[in-house]
């Protein structure tokens, strides 16, 4: 006999290798779980089931991180260069503007994240655990913090898994694990009580498939767990770099999430991501260009020397809109805090309140969404279509046997309703093997053993189509039992079809040959009131100019139904099967770096080593070299390889994941007028929101169940109901807290609102800083002299830029909210040129000014005098600029002092009094004579009127 190879030391150091009794034996516990006196003696000792470094980054690593905005950055960087050649002043003011951005913004976020934890406090999971109490042994409903290592816990579909566990036992349990692996597919697990031990792979112990670990997802399946590690000894926790995490064995560096376990977003990134650093980085080219530009060109027209440098530099700072990070952290904190305490809802990633802002297209999930989710049995009729309560006992029984033999910590809406209408059935009968619903299969399978019968009976119930699969009836026969489906769903209710099968009974597990040649029984048809705001709310998105698709997995004709009930006209319904059907003839969508082929109408692809096969439009594919096939026909246990269906799975998620990579491999088709997908798998609704964001459209989707997981991932901003699954409300940008669906509409607004303030900042301070910086330019080449000292250029710019931070507690006008609002950058660069050039006339009409002033054509080479009136030109300038181009306001509502209104006029008054103060001599400033002002008021009377009218203009071409 073959002597085992010894393991591999860092293998058997983990906690959580072994077998199943050496695992329990070594954490001191057993299968019932423990006691309550041990639990509590050990939460004492380990502490809260909670990561330490996710409650609070302290205040100076905070503001250390706005070092990482590249506006920051380049900042940084130009006070360095300053300081580099002894210009102090120039870079004393830049490094004062670096820290003060630095500080605001990390107070901003520090502020959010207060009132945000408070708020998530109320949507915080709870685990199922297997305690020992004074009332005997039942699992019970825990807060996750309570935890401790050695508890026995259930998991269930859309549960998040709690803390790192080992798993007792396990059913078609799969788990998504995005958030330490950036793998979007669920991955296979099982219960292996020997588990073969692999040597240490470089993905580190995530492939192995006997463990699970916190901060990963049930997709479908259940299981029971022990735990191994809580708190800050998991690998989440070493994901953070926890110290603790990695104390006795080796490190695997994990995928550490971007934003924190509150961002779903593992790969890509968002609207509002993409349109700030598609701004940011053509301004941080014309930065980097302008110090180079301002040197040479001064040197070869005027013959100036490196003593121009801090004026170069100096014009550079002018450009930067160095309050942007401030800007639009209080923006969106302000707003995110204003809905949690007005709205209850919760912002769990500050950006998605801009992509909520811009949100064209809204995907809703039907079940649980727009509809209760609390299904009441309202008829059982069997294949004729008459009455018949056998169809609702055996489903009953079915429900029953699933619920006890999965060890699912609750049941399923469904199934609860199947037991309630059918009262105590299940007992009479033995179960043998069970595997709950999958939203992939859309089927539950339970296998029992009648009193003294020799044969066990299978129990299948699901989607009307997927039983019928099952069942192969004759093609006359099938259509009949769909037209019997369709005519039950017209009146709204769900179905669910059952077929059963009797087979020689045997001790091993059933196949998934058990699975098919079944007979067909009947329907149960279930009643699902829709939510009490869904109306309302479906109305208020529509009035805001976003268009709602349905995505479900229900029967078309109840989508249709649900649909017109809640006053939305469905047209004409489409399945995934068929929408989809143009883009799997098209070709697959691949996985990045997999490997794809099309055969003959088949699509043969490899990826990563995994094997993915459609044939027929049914997608097979089986994981690590294991090959496992989903015939038609699936095993009362699903294949280890998981399951994906209808060419969706890993390639569509993967392109999910990626605004760029959205519409490839998907069919260009877009969605057109069709408002309501049905039939959709998890995979399908994350390819239909990708297919819409390839389009250009900023999708929402808003979703309830484990099934949504996927689509809420994928969408520009994923938002999860009250009463949402863990790994629903986990994967979600925005939780809505109360039972009110019309909150979306206040979040859309509130989103509108924080947007139009940041664009209303972008284009003001981009078109005013690109006006000044070009006039500058110009001016220094015509001028003997630097038209500005770089000090002075500083200062206004400082004042600019203080004056600016009202735009977080501007409202924009009314029009801003009536429309999504995004931030386009090209459009947006195309807007601030116009302006800035617009804004450079008006700096140069001042230069004329100044040369013909009374005071003849000397007055130009008077360098104070003319700093002094370029300085009161520029803060006026500005000043109105603030006005007249906020988001969405007419001249009239512009009208109204806000805080907006009260820091443009201190800034004009900044600009009209400081030339003549000691601090504005100081700065090379003097007396301006009272002539110029007249002029001057002219000037800005000709810049405001053609401020309005190039506003006008722009505002008719948008529309
Ligand atoms: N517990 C269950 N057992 C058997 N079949 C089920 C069960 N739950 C749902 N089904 C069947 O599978 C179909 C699809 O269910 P799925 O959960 O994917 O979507 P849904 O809940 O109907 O809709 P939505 O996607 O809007 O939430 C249902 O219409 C029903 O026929």
């Amino acid at each position: 006999m073959p002597t085992p190879s010894p393991r591999p030391a860092s293998v058997a150091s983990e906690p959580g290798s072994g077998t199943h009794l050496q695992v329990l034996r070594r954490l001191d516990t057993g299968l019932r779980g423990l006691t309550d006196a041990e639990a509590a003696a050990r939460l004492a000792e380990a502490g809260e089931n909670v990561i330490p470094e996710l409650r609070t980054p302290s205040w100076a690593r905070r503001s250390v991180r706005g070092l990482r905005d590249p506006f920051t950055a380049v900042l940084f960087c130009l006070g360095l260069v300053s300081a580099a050649v002894a210009s102090w002043g120039t870079a004393a003011v830049i490094l004062a503007l670096v820290a003060v951005s630095c500080v605001l913004r990390a107070s901003g976020e520090h502020r959010a994240d207060r009132s945000m934890a408070a708020l998530r406090s109320l949507v915080a999971g709870t685990a199922t655990v297997l305690r020992r109490g004074e009332r005997g042994q039942t699992p019970r409903e825990i807060p996750v913090a309570e935890l401790v290592p050695g508890d026995v816990i259930r998991l269930g579909p859309g549960d998040l898994v709690p803390a790192d566990v080992r798993l007792l036992r396990a059913r078609g349990l799969t788990v998504h694990q995005a958030a330490l692996t950036g793998e979007t597919a669920p991955v296979p697990k099982t219960a292996t009580d020997t588990p073969d031990l692999p040597a240490p792979r470089a993905e580190g112990p995530f492939t192995e498939p006997h463990l699970c670990f916190q901060g990963s997802g049930v997709a479908t399946g259940s299981a029971t767990a022990v735990v191994l590690e809580t708190g800050a000894r998991t690998r989440l926790a070493a994901a953070y770099g926890h110290p603790q995490a990695t104390a006795g064995r080796s490190r695997h560096r994990l995928r550490r999430p971007a934003a924190g376990i509150a961002s779903p977003r593992t790969a890509g990134s968002s609207a509002f991501d993409d349109s700030v650093h598609g701004i940011s980085w053509v301004l941080i080219r014309f930065m980097l260009l302008t110090p180079p530009l301002v040197l040479m060109a001064g040197a070869a027209l005027r013959g100036r020397g490196l003593e121009t440098l801090p004026f170069a530099v100096a014009v550079a700072v002018g450009l930067t809109p160095e309050m942007l990070p401030v800007i639009v952290t209080s923006c969106l904190a302000r707003g995110a805090a204003r809905l949690a305490r007005e709205h209850d809802v919760i912002v769990k990633r500050l950006p998605a309140l801009h992509d909520l802002g811009a949100v064209d297209v809204l995907c809703v999930d039907k079940t649980g969404t727009l509809t209760e989710d609390r299904p009441v049995v309202v008829r059982s009729l069997d294949a004729a279509g008459h009455d018949d309560p056998d169809v609702l006992r055996w489903a009953a029984v079915g429900a029953w046997w699933t619920l006890q033999l999965a060890e699912l910590p609750a049941p399923d809406a469904l199934d609860e309703a199947l037991l309630e209408a059918a009262g105590a059935v299940g007992e009479e009968y033995d179960g043998v093997g069970a595997a709950p619903f999958d939203p992939v299969r859309r089927l539950a399978t339970a296998v029992v053993r009648g009193p003294g019968l020799g044969t066990h009976t299978v129990i299948v119930k699901g989607a009307v189509e997927d039983v019928l699969e099952q069942c192969r009836p004759e093609p006359a026969e099938r259509a009949r039992l769909l037209a019997l489906a369709a005519r039950e769903a017209e009146t709204g209710v769900r179905l669910l079809a059952l077929a059963t099968a009797e087979r020689p009974a045997r001790p091993r597990d059933h196949a998934p040959a058990d699975e098919s040649g079944l007979t067909f029984r009947g329907l149960i048809a279930f009643h699902d009131a829709p939510a009490p705001t869904a109306t309302e709310a479906l109305r208020t998105l529509a009035a805001l100019g976003i268009t709602v698709k349905i995505l479900t997995g229900d029967h078309p004709t109840t989508a249709a139904r649900a649909c017109r009930d809640l006053g939305v006209e469905p047209g004409e319904v489409r399945t995934a099967a068929d929408l989809f059907a143009g883009a799997e003839q098209d070709g697959p969508g691949a996985a990045t770096g997999g490997h794809a082929e099309v055969r003959g109408g088949r699509h043969v692809q490899a990826c990563e080593g995994v094997h993915a096969e459609v044939r027929g439009g049914r997608h097979v594919q089986a994981c690590e070299g294991v090959h496992a096939e989903v015939r038609e026909g699936c095993g009362v246990e699903p294949p280890a390889g998981g399951h994906a269906r209808g060419g969706g799975g890993r390639g569509a998620e993967a392109n999910a994941n990626s605004r760029a990579e959205a519409g490839r491999g998907l069919g260009a088709a877009p969605l057109g007028g069709t408002v309501v997908v049905a039939r959709c798998t998890p995979e399908d609704k994350a390819r239909v929101v990708a297919r819409l964001r390839g389009a250009g459209h900023t999708v929402g989707f808003l979703g309830d169940g484990v099934n949504d997981v996927p689509a809420l991932r994928a969408a520009d901003v994923g938002i999860a109901p009250r009463g949402a699954v863990d790994a629903a409300r986990e994967s979600a940008d925005v939780v809505l807290a109360a039972k009110d669906l019309t909150a979306i509409g206040h979040a859309v607004t509130a989103g509108r609102h924080s947007s139009g303030n940041i664009a209303s900042y972008l284009r003001v301070t981009l078109s005013s800083n690109l006006g000044n910086v070009l006039a500058m330019l110009l001016a220094g080449l015509l001028l003997p002299f630097l038209p500005m000292l770089p000090a002075q250029v500083l200062v206004q710019n400082l004042c600019f830029d203080a004056a600016q931070l009202a735009f977080a507690y501007d409202h924009p006008g009314p029009a801003a909210l009536r429309r999504p609002a995004g931030l386009r950058p090209r459009a947006f660069l195309r807007f601030i040129t116009g302006f800035g050039v617009l804004n450079a006339v008006a700096d140069l009409a001042t230069f004329g000014v100044l040369a013909l002033s009374p005071r003849g054509p000397d007055a130009v080479d008077d360098q104070s005098v003319f700093h002094s009136a370029w300085f009161t030109e520029n803060l006026l300038t500005q000043a109105l600029v603030m006005l007249l181009l906020r988001t969405g306001r007419s001249l009239a509502e512009g009208r109204a002092p806000g805080p907006l209104g009260w820091a443009a006029a201190a800034l004009a008054t900044v600009g009209l009094l400081l030339p003549p103060t000691p601090l504005g001599a100081a700065l090379g400033m003097t007396t301006l004579p009272a002539a110029y002002h007249l002029l001057l008021t002219v000037v800005l009377g000709l810049y405001a009127l053609a401020l309005l009218a190039a506003r006008a203009w722009y505002e008719r071409r948008r529309r």
